[in-house]
């Protein structure tokens, strides 16, 4: 389905993302994990052609994605949808109006400079947002909603366009524990009931353990692992975060526990070291 094969980014003298390579044979909800720099959203720029690799192929069932341009490349970015840590909205446009915005590559400008839907794209619009669970949030600004609200807008606005990956880049790194799992869940049954693909950033290795098939290890932009997340022990994780032995994965969890006042003096090492 998803053949990456050699994918670089060289920005000057830096290698940002080194020679990427994996398939993905069915859909999967597969998370990217490794410390700031590593070359995560790098990846996931290259995939969805926001930005251009310096070499390699990434084929979609069969077609190199990389290769597209004009309305070739704009029809994949449709297929591949894109959410990101800042959600990414029009703030001071309603809530539906930005998930209809998800049709933008399809829609002429002047209908799209005007406001002019289709009846049925707005009644689309709002049964997704009521799968999300915000549909009574429909009328409001965006601005007007709390994070974890704004990122389900977000992610109702890319199943607008009703792709068959989704790409989150650090879709819930500035969200609160409770949101974080309100939007994991969203992204997981996205996965379970349509079949969609989800590719996604995590910055927590808790999260990739709980949410994914498969746990895809970055750093210094090299894979340096790829595996199911029973495979990622505290050693493989040492081996991603490049940490040493003071390293302790309590400092990546989100989970309102490990957010407890009480941290001691390693987990404060790791997290600094995970932040940087
Ligand atoms: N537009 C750019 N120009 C130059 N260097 C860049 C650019 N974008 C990213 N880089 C560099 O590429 C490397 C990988 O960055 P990238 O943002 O992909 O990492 P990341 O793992 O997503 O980190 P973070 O979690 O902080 O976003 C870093 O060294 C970064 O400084």
């Amino acid at each position: 389905m998803i053949s990456v094969e050699g994918v670089t980014k060289v920005f000057g003298r830096n290698t940002a993302v080194d020679n990427a390579t994996f398939s993905v044979e069915r859909p999967g909800m597969i998370g990217i994990i490794g410390r700031s720099g590593a070359g995560k959203s790098t990846f996931l720029r290259m995939m969805n052609r926001l930005t251009d690799a310096t070499e390699g192929r990434l084929l979609f069932e069969g077609r190199d994605v990389l290769a597209l341009k004009g309305a070739e490349k704009r029809a994949w970015q449709s297929q591949c949808a894109m959410i990101f840590q800042q959600f990414n909205l029009v703030p001071r446009m309603d809530v539906v109006s930005n998930v209809l915005h998800g049709l933008l590559n399809r829609r002429g400008t002047m209908a799209t400079m005007f406001n002019l839907w289709p009846a049925a794209d707005i009644n689309r619009a709002i049964d997704i947002l009521d799968r999300l669970g915000i549909a009574e949030q429909a009328p409001k600004r965006a601005e007007a909603l709390s994070g974890g609200q704004q990122q389900r807008v977000a992610i109702a606005r890319a199943l607008m366009q009703d792709p068959k990956v989704i790409l989150a880049d650090e879709p819930i790194a500035s969200l609160d524990p409770m949101n974080a799992q309100v939007v994991m869940d969203a992204l997981r049954r996205i996965h379970d009931e349509d079949g969609r693909t989800v590719i996604a950033n995590l910055h927590t290795l808790d999260t990739a353990r709980r949410y994914c098939d498969r746990v895809i290890g970055m750093r210094g932009g090299r894979i340096v692992f790829d595996g199911t997340p029973d495979l990622l022990t505290t050693a493989a994780a040492r081996e991603i975060y490049g940490a040493d032995e003071n390293f302790s994965e309590s400092a990546t969890s989100t989970s309102i526990e490990a957010l407890e006042p009480e941290t001691s003096a390693d987990e404060a090492y790791a997290a600094r070291l995970l932040t940087n």
